[in-house]
């Protein structure tokens, strides 16, 4: 028998723990959110904040560090993870416990960085880090579980509100990280330094879309994190909305050059773009009455917001309307780990 593969071992994990009829929803969306009806003593600090929203995070050596990442930038993207689930949803990260697993032959200078970068990162993202764990392991294993509060879960997108007539929506650029780890996997030529560095810096030093998420994410009918890359995030939320999503491939916000370094290495517009994973992007859905609304808190806040398709009916499908006018059923592939 073939051995499990990620999805595979998700669906046992739901079958034995999940609920559908109540949260957390097991399996379902970036965080789990819990009711804190037992905490609200009026003693208690959560007294406004009548759920807690929780996610983690593992990160590996072997399938999460690439080569160059310095033990700060190791310890910061452990928290980036989290960070990223959280404000996907609308919510502001508020404290985390992180879990560390560490080799025997690690310097005292080496574990001293990466608790440095723990501690810058969370200044950059104004968390606590309030608890964790320490354990000997065969390889670097930082897991970071991450909270935020939340008085209502009213306007929290989860991943299957997207309607039809919705627009899909992403928070950036999509090729980034994809050429960023082909880079420094395998040293590959670049079309100027500008392409070089964005896309290294997207690996090195990733960036969730922080103020994006608390800012407008609210608006969302659906919304997630692109961790796993944009055609999984896509057919993640047609799926679990049932809507087929049409996407029109040159709406799509890619680096400049983009094409040129796919030819100088001869790679895949589509392996880049969609199937790549790790930029820490929001995708989701907006009505057109909310896609107003928001219009001027994106001018107000500087941020951008990019319609790449529409929400139609369906069965949860996705469909790309590529340049030459093709329209293609898109692939549900992205980065899974055993595989
Ligand atoms: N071991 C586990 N036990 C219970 N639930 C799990 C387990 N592993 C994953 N899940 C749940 O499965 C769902 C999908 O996980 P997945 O890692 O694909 O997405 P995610 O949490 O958004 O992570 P990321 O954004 O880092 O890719 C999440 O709701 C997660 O909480
Ligand atoms: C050495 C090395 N190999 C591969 C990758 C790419 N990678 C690892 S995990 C992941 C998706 C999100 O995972 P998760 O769902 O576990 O958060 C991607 C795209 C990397 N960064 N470093
Ligand atoms: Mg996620």
């Amino acid at each position: 028998m073939k051995k499990f593969n990620e999805k595979q071992i998700l669906n046992i994990i739901i079958s034995k723990f999940g609920n559908n009829n109540m949260e957390p929803y097991i399996g379902k969306d970036d965080i789990s959110i819990m009711p804190l009806d037992s905490l609200n003593s009026s003693s208690n600090e959560f007294n406004d904040n009548k759920f807690l929203a929780i996610t983690c995070d593992m990160l590996v050596e072997h399938t999460d560090v690439p080569p160059k990442m310095t033990f700060e930038q190791i310890a910061r993207k452990s928290v980036v993870s989290s960070v990223s689930d959280l404000v996907s949803k609308g919510i502001m990260p508020k404290a985390a416990l992180i879990s560390l697993g560490l080799p025997k032959s690690l310097k005292n200078s080496e574990i001293s960085r990466l608790i440095n970068g723990l501690s810058l990162a969370s200044k950059e993202f104004g968390i606590d880090i309030v608890g964790g764990d320490i354990n000997e392991s065969k390889e670097i294993i930082i897991d970071c579980c991450m909270f935020g509060s939340l008085s209502s879960v009213a306007n929290i997108p989860r991943r299957n509100g997207a309607c039809i007539g919705d627009y899909v929506v992403v928070s950036g650029i999509f090729g980034y990280s994809s050429s960023g780890l082909k880079i420094l996997m395998n040293n590959l030529s670049c079309p100027d330094s500008y392409f070089r560095r964005r896309s290294v810096d997207s690996v090195l030093i990733p960036s969730p879309s922080y103020e994006f998420g608390i800012y407008i994410a609210r608006y969302f009918s659906s919304s997630m994190d692109s961790s796993d890359g944009l055609a999984s995030s896509l057919h993640e939320l047609s799926k679990q909305s049932g809507v087929n999503l049409l996407i029109e491939e040159d709406k799509i916000p890619i680096p400049p050059r983009l094409k040129e370094f796919l030819s100088i290495n001869n790679l895949d517009f589509h392996d880049l773009v969609f199937y790549g994973g790790e930029e820490y992007n929001i995708v989701g859905t907006i009505s057109e009455k909310n896609l107003v609304e928001v219009s001027e808190i994106l001018k107000v806040r500087h941020l951008k917001l990019y319609i790449i398709g529409k929400v139609v009916s369906g069965i949860g499908r996705v469909f790309v309307l590529t340049s030459n006018g093709n329209k293609k059923l898109l692939k549900n592939k992205g980065y899974a780990h055993f595989t």
